[in-house]
């Protein structure tokens, strides 16, 4: 049975208040949902903050370059989220069109933002050129030279990361895996991809080649495939004897979903990276790089709690105690996409005993819909709240308008004071919700 006063994957300010319900920031989670309506996303700005920290000191512990820490927006974006990311210090990755044009009007330095993709459209590399990015980040021989004749005929020299794919499996989910020899990311070490990139871009008058670039894959917990990819990197670097500048190892590290997952501290993480890019400069007598970290999940995954209403609940012939909420798939897909695990709480009594086996399921016409196949919960009734920890993170940046439901209301805390991120207009006639993008 799951110990009911272990709050450690909800966000940091979470506590039991004197009613006896969760509380996030000192704000009540019941009459957030009563004000704002369910499915309701909550955002807790000194855990987002705590997280950004946490990096921060970490490098300054372990690495004796400069480092950065770029926020990988497609985690969880929005204009009110960019504002409050830019002003922590924070870089960006981003992928589209749109996430540039958010990053750029929320006041992110162009410095800082990398230009990802494994296929940029025009506007999107045109875009990043004139901004005058830290780097667009180029993912295959194609785009190279596609990219060389933009930057050419914009008169623009373009600063440039190369994506490159080390070959190697790391322990996720293989849908979020992305550095296998299959992988459709990047410049591949073994089919020589790499190392005729570096050649190509070294030389190009229209390129200005500052670093090399790997992500390994997401919800990763081990950091020595980190190690062993910047050995990689070093390795095809100084056979063409390039020197970079700047050294990014992508992001990835994971986060705890439920109780049961191991702890999620990130300084395995940076202190490996940090070692092994020293190390590999150090035996080759090259100045240290900058080394820059794209954390997604980390940043904003245990920040972010969903809540939901009860609705129906039912028992199904083979004794399923089914309890349906009013989200599910349409705002979080993680489930049905990659078997994610989840837990949740009730929010009128979080700390009851969980003595009832439950499916919790979504209100979605399908039946993959599925939020939590079984946990133990106390008994809940139609109208009470279950509040889902560790929903910070690729739930609304991936949800859809399936069966024309709304997106939630976002909402952003901070002690005494509540932040309206998003909104969802409020139902017209009951049963009905306006979809507003
Ligand atoms: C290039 C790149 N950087 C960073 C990230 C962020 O990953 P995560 O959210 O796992 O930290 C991704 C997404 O997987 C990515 O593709
Ligand atoms: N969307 C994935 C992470 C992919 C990261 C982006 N390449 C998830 O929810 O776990």
């Amino acid at each position: 049975m799951q110990p009911t006063d272990d709050f450690s994957i909800f966000p940091i300010t979470t506590r039991v208040n004197a009613a006896g319900r969760l509380s996030i920031a000192g704000h009540d989670l019941k009459s957030l949902a009563e004000t704002y309506g369910t499915p309701l996303y909550v955002y807790d700005g000194a855990t987002i903050r705590h997280q950004a920290e946490r990096l921060q000191s970490l490098f300054r512990q372990y690495y004796p370059g400069e480092a950065a820490v770029a926020y990988a927006v497609k985690a969880y974006f929005s204009h009110a989220l960019a504002v409050k990311m830019a002003e922590m210090g924070l870089g960006a990755d981003v992928v589209s069109y749109g996430e540039i044009r958010i990053a750029q009007q929320a006041g992110f330095p162009a410095e800082g933002i990398h230009l990802h993709g494994n296929n940029k459209s025009q506007p999107e590399l045109e875009a990043a050129l004139a901004w005058g990015v830290q780097a667009i980040v180029v993912d295959s021989l194609d785009e190279m030279r596609y990219l060389e004749d933009l930057a050419r005929k914009n008169q623009r020299r373009a600063r440039i990361w190369l994506r490159i794919t080390p070959d190697l499996r790391v322990n996720t989910h293989p849908h979020i895996e992305t550095s296998h020899a299959d992988s459709k990311f990047g410049l591949h070490i073994q089919n020589g991809e790499a190392a005729e990139a570096i050649r190509f871009c070294k030389n190009s008058p229209h390129f200005h080649l500052v670093g090399l670039h790997t992500h390994l894959g997401s919800q990763i917990f081990q950091a020595e495939p980190y190690r062993k990819a910047i050995e990689m990197l070093y390795e095809v670097a100084d056979a063409e004897g390039f020197v970079p500048e700047e050294i990014s190892p992508g992001g990835g590290w994971g986060v705890r979903y439920t109780e049961a997952d191991g702890p999620d501290d990130a300084e395995a993480w940076v202190r490996t990276v940090s070692e092994a890019v020293a190390a590999a400069n150090h035996q080759r007598g090259w100045k240290l790089p900058k080394v820059i970290l794209e954390p997604g999940r980390w940043m904003v995954a245990r920040a972010g709690v969903a809540l939901y209403r009860v609705g129906s609940q039912k028992m199904t012939p083979n004794g399923t105690h089914i309890v349906a909420i009013d989200g599910g798939l349409a705002d979080n897909p993680r489930v049905a996409l990659y078997g994610a695990q989840y837990t949740a709480r009730v929010v009128e009594r979080p700390s009851d005993p969980p003595t009832e086996a439950m499916r919790v399921v979504g209100k979605f016409c399908e039946s993959g819909d599925v939020l939590i196949p079984h946990i133990l919960l106390p008994p809940v009734q139609r109208g009470e709240l279950l509040a889902t920890p560790a929903a910070g993170a690729y739930q609304l940046s991936m949800s859809s308008n399936y069966n024309f439901a709304a997106r939630p209301a976002v909402v952003w805390l901070e002690e005494g004071r509540v932040e309206v991120m998003q909104c969802c207009e409020q139902p017209e006639q009951p049963g009905w919700w306006v979809y507003t993008p």
